[in-house]
């Protein structure tokens, strides 16, 4: 059983500890709802989704052709009659007699008495005969696809918690169901914090910057398949704060903030959720993303995570932290980023008993091993170098510079959606 946020005091927390005691914030999944399959990309299934039918349905022709039954060995009849015709969508009735075929259409049942097809291309075609051009290379069962080879009638095709994807949509498709039950998607609050912090679109105070991390979580969210409820940027006004959290609080699943929770940083925001909720302010042993805060608000309990201000950490944390808070709140257990294993080709840095989340550039070599470099510059505010990344060289804790030529462990980017 994992300490809850509240246990953990001011102790410098490992990244495994953190995530764990994040967790226990979620004390109900959000509801299921059905939708239409063709609405369902992204969303997480809520029930397993069993096969009512075998797919295909029935053996059938994989080629246009003839369909016949074929002797084990030699020897061969090369000049058949035709006796009908199989379409897909039109069976052929009825019992193709031996040493006759019958005309069949890719997809076509295969009729009874018939186990083996012959594509067009082998044949000599006449108006009710056929001539087999090389009879020596036609192979018994060839060119037919069995009934449920895809998926056996009964059959567990995907669990609960899986998320639909353009592969999946269609598995659901293929079984005939027109709607499936998902999970709502969850709905979550997001807001910014700071006097410097400025609108985009608006003129830029001299000590202002443009306010970043409600854009990239806007995108990391929809990524996460979420629905962004979108506070912008909360006036140093208590009350107002006060009032913006505990109605996002009442409707939402989840509240996320960026910027003020590093240690002795006190204000409205702060004080806010501290009177809305009970709040921990942590230190995660985690370069970029080092403070953080988590709790629950208002008596709907809701979760809430105040990540660091520095743009790179909201990123980083928020793949470290909030895409299995979303699993969980869509039913999953959280399911541990894809690690791959790259060689370093340049230095890269990093201190003990600390976890290291460098922007990476990976590539493939013509042996299918992995390389990864460095961005360059590595600041928490430095997003450019976000953008050129395509993972991140996770540096575990008991792990300090890395040299080129040694193995590292990375995360792809994609891997978080
Ligand atoms: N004495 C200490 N100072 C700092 C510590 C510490 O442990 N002790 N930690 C440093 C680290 S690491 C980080 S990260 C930051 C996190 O601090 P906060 O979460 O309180 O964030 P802020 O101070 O509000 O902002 C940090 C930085 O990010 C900019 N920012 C904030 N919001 C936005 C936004 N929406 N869009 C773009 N940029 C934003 C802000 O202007 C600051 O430059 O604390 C260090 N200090
Ligand atoms: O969270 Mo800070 O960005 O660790 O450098």
């Amino acid at each position: 059983m994992s300490l809850s946020c509240f246990e953990l005091g001011e102790q410098m927390l490992s990244v495994d500890a953190a995530r764990d005691a994040l967790m226990t914030l979620v004390e109900k999944s959000v509801a299921v709802e059905q939708v239409a399959i063709g609405s369902a990309y992204g969303r997480r299934l809520a029930t397993d989704i069993t096969a009512p039918i075998n797919v295909p349905q029935n053996t059938n022709a994989a080629m246009d052709g003839v369909a016949l039954s074929w002797p084990k060995e030699p020897p061969y009849t090369t000049h058949i009659q035709i006796v009908g015709d199989a379409f897909a969508g039109q069976a052929f009735e009825g019992e193709v007699p031996s040493g006759q075929c019958v005309r069949i259409t890719t997809g076509a049942p295969l009729p009874s008495g018939t186990d083996t097809v012959i594509m067009r291309e082998q044949l000599i075609e006449g108006d009710n005969s056929i001539t087999i051009d090389a009879p020596e290379r036609v192979s018994v069962g060839q060119h037919v696809r069995q009934a449920g080879e895809d998926i056996a009638q009964g059959a567990v095709t995907l669990t609960a918690g899986t998320r639909l994807d353009a592969a999946s949509m269609g598995l659901v498709a293929s079984l005939g169901y027109a709607e499936v039950d998902v999970y709502r998607r969850p709905k979550v609050a997001i807001f910014s914090t700071g006097n410097e912090v400025t609108p985009p679109g608006e003129p830029l105070p001299s000590a202002g910057i443009y306010d970043t991390n409600r854009f990239t979580l806007m995108g990391m969210l929809s990524e996460q398949g979420a629905e962004v409820v979108d506070l912008g940027i909360l006036p140093d006004d208590p009350r107002a704060i006060e009032q913006a959290l505990a109605e996002a609080a009442a409707q939402c699943d989840l509240v996320i903030t960026s910027g003020g929770v590093s240690v002795g940083h006190a204000d409205y925001t702060r004080a806010a959720l501290e009177k809305l909720g009970r709040l921990a302010f942590w230190r995660v042993a985690l370069r970029p993303g080092r403070p953080m805060a988590c709790g629950q608000l208002s008596d709907s309990r809701t979760p809430f995570v105040g990540l660091p201000g520095n743009p790179v950490a909201v990123m980083v944390t928020f793949s470290q932290f909030v895409v299995p808070l979303l699993q969980r709140l869509q039913g999953q257990l959280p399911s541990p980023p894809l690690r791959l294993t790259a060689i370093a080709q340049t230095p890269l840095k990093s201190r003990l008993k600390r976890t290291d989340f460098l922007r990476g550039i990976y590539t493939c070599d013509d042996q299918g091993v992995l390389h990864v470099r460095s961005t360059g510059a590595q600041g928490s505010g430095i997003l450019t170098s976000m953008v050129m990344a395509n993972c991140l060289i996770e540096l575990g804790d008991d792990q300090a510079d890395a040299q080129p030529g040694e193995a590292v462990c990375i995360q792809p980017i994609t891997s978080w959606q």
